[in-house]
């Protein structure tokens, strides 16, 4: 199967209830991982490749693994650039062969995100690519770049259905209290802001930080409005731990499959936990 929009699943998932995973691809152990997860519950799910990662992986590398995925798994799979920071870097990975993308204009003013939200749809669009769009401020680490709890602010719900019947995004992220990185307490959700701004749009709402907020609040989420959760910095702590593991108990390793086969396995237990807790198993 070629990869897909995101509107190949939103729908579905709207009506039955159930939120998509977007798990970040770092490198191919990552993607390994999350596709046999997927493929062992029979789940549809999104690579998210931020801009860091497609610096670190390469652009060609990067398609070609979401590619061989998509073919070797049958499922509905899409490539999406995470926190794309121009229209030009949108643009570049639509080139190359993503399937959907993210303007995060969440750093400019109101009307100069939308005004430059729309630009990206129009593009996008023609060429049958979903697009993400955000409001207000997620807080925690972002791709390294890190934005302090205090600046993060909330997105106003007359703004966010205004952004979205302005820009015509096919989800839109919100900043309603979740933040990225690990969580020191937990994360107090807004799920009326969820619940108004869902009541008043047909397109999914986006959860950024998904990584340690509690399995119950991931519940009220999706049942307010949340239909794709974005997961990262859970895997990245397995996928750490199992090599720490690994390279602790026998410092003369070298091969470096002995500690990434671990490592892989790990994360295949966190995106299948998450594939359970989202209610996407059995979608495909
Ligand atoms: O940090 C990244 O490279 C990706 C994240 O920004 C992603 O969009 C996300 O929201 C993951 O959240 P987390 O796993 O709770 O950090
Ligand atoms: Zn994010």
């Amino acid at each position: 199967m070629p990869l897909v929009s995101m509107n190949e699943f939103f729908p579905k998932a709207r009506e039955k209830k159930f939120a998509v995973g977007q798990f970040n691809m770092n490198n191919l152990e990552f993607a390994q991982a999350i596709t046999d997860a997927a493929q062992e519950l029979n789940s549809p799910f999104i690579f998210g490749v931020s801009e860091g990662a497609l610096k670190y992986m390469g652009i060609e590398y990067t398609v070609a693994i979401a590619e061989a995925a998509a073919k070797k798994s049958g499922l509905p799979i899409a490539l999406h650039l995470d926190h794309g920071s121009s229209f030009e870097v949108a643009m570049k990975c639509i080139r190359a062969g993503f399937s959907s993308v993210m303007f995060d204009g969440s750093h400019y003013s109101f009307e100069e995100n939308i005004r430059l939200t729309k630009e990206v749809v129009k593009a996008a669009h023609a060429m049958g690519v979903s697009v993400e769009g955000e409001l207000g401020t997620i807080g925690g680490v972002e791709d390294d770049i890190s934005v302090d709890e205090a600046d993060a602010s909330l997105a106003k719900p007359e703004e966010a259905i205004r952004f979205y019947e302005e820009t015509g995004v096919d989800c839109l992220a919100i900043a309603v209290g979740t933040a990225h990185g690990m969580y020191a307490g937990e994360p107090n959700i807004r799920y009326d802001i969820i619940e108004k701004v869902s009541s008043q749009i047909p397109v999914p709402i986006v959860l950024h930080g998904g990584s340690g907020v509690p399995d119950e609040m991931i519940r009220q989420s999706i049942a307010a409005g949340v239909g794709k959760i974005n997961v990262n910095t859970e895997n990245q702590v397995a996928c750490t731990q199992a090599i720490r593991d690994v390279l602790g108990k026998d410092a003369k390793v070298y091969d470096p499959r002995k500690y990434l086969t671990p490592a892989r396995k790990a994360m295949v237990e966190v995106v299948k936990s998450k594939i359970e807790l989202f209610g996407s198993a059995n979608q495909a």
